[in-house]
């Protein structure tokens, strides 16, 4: 029994899809116009699709899982499940308008022409803020919309803003925070959940490990408590003697979101010689 996996076939999520599974010891082959690929050590094989086909394959079960946007899922408003973000992908789906434009708020958009890949969406934001606007489908290059007099603002996807930026426009209103997730279809056998649960498995280890760091520290052995009390570890921290006498070694693991802060704390409580190690992988 394989499980089967859909995941896009090139674009912006193909290359940290097949990161992850590289990352968590499975090989999958992309070869050339290759749209299918066996697994060689776990019973996984992957399909090479577009992005935007990829829920409806999950939702009637063709594919078991699927790893795609959560603009996308949404969009297409299928029937799966969400089991895992996967911290990859980050964007929005923002309201943008000419950077000369008012906007305000949402009344801003009566009765105007909006651009986007993502009517469904759009159409949403709009009912819930009870305006009327007309909304004009298409499928890329939708920033380009409002310079050409095809639409009086858009509805896309902005990540660092330049496309925004370039083509002479405003973010105004993000609708819609988005990552990739992993997805599952609602029916699956045992062993299929039991396959997908190892891979959950695997990918936790794979991204908490990528959340933290290893750090080693030489300290006096008079601010060890001090120190020993800002370092979590997994437990606790490890502390061995140095071959200087007064002196030791003190191992721990912080997470990046303290990372910084903790550094600035230990070197003021009296650590030095301080090193950070990227930890591979993370079994708690
Ligand atoms: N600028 C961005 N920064 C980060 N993530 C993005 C960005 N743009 C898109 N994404 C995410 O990556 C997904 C795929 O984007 P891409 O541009 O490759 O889609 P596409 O052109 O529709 O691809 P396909 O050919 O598979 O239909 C988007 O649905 C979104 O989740
Ligand atoms: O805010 P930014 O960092 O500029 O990113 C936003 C752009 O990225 C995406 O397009 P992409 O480059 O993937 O091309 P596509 O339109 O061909 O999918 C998205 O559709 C925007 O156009
Ligand atoms: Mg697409």
């Amino acid at each position: 029994m394989v499980l089967k996996l859909a995941i896009q076939k090139s674009g912006r999520l193909h290359e940290d899809s097949m990161k992850l599974l590289n990352d968590c010891g499975i090989g999958i082959k992309n070869g050339h116009n290759q749209l299918k690929s066996v697994a060689d050590n776990f019973p996984i094989e992957a399909y090479f699709l577009r992005d935007d086909d990829i829920p409806q394959y999950v939702e009637d079960g063709v594919a078991h899982i699927g790893i795609v946007g959560e603009n996308v899922l949404y969009e297409k408003n299928k029937s799966v499940d969400i089991v895992e973000k996967l911290g990859f992908g980050k964007c929005r789906l923002s309201i943008a308008v000419k950077k000369t434009d008012e906007y305000g708020d949402a009344r801003f958009l009566e009765g105007k022409k909006i651009a986007t890949s993502y009517p469904f969406l759009t159409q949403d934001f709009l009912n819930k803020n009870g305006v009327n606007a007309e909304i004009h489908e298409i499928s890329g290059s939708v920033e380009l919309a409002p310079g050409i007099g095809l639409a009086d603002v858009v509805c896309d996807l902005v990540s660092s803003g330049s496309t925004l930026f370039m083509n002479g426009l405003k973010e105004v209103e993000p609708i819609l925070q988005s990552e990739a997730v992993m997805v599952r279809t609602k029916e699956l056998t045992e062993e299929q959940q039991s396959v997908l649960n190892q891979l959950l498995f695997r990918i936790r280890s794979v991204r908490k490990a990528k959340r933290n760091k290893y750090v080693l520290m030489n300290a006096p052995n008079e601010s060890l408590p001090q120190i020993i009390k800002l370092l979590p570890g997994m437990r606790s921290p490890s502390v061995l003697p140095l071959a200087e006498t007064g002196w030791s070694s003190v191992h721990s693991v912080l997470s990046e979101d303290e990372f910084w802060d903790k550094i600035e704390q230990l070197k003021a409580a009296g650590a030095e010689g301080i090193l950070v190690v990227p930890i591979e992988k993370m079994i708690v």
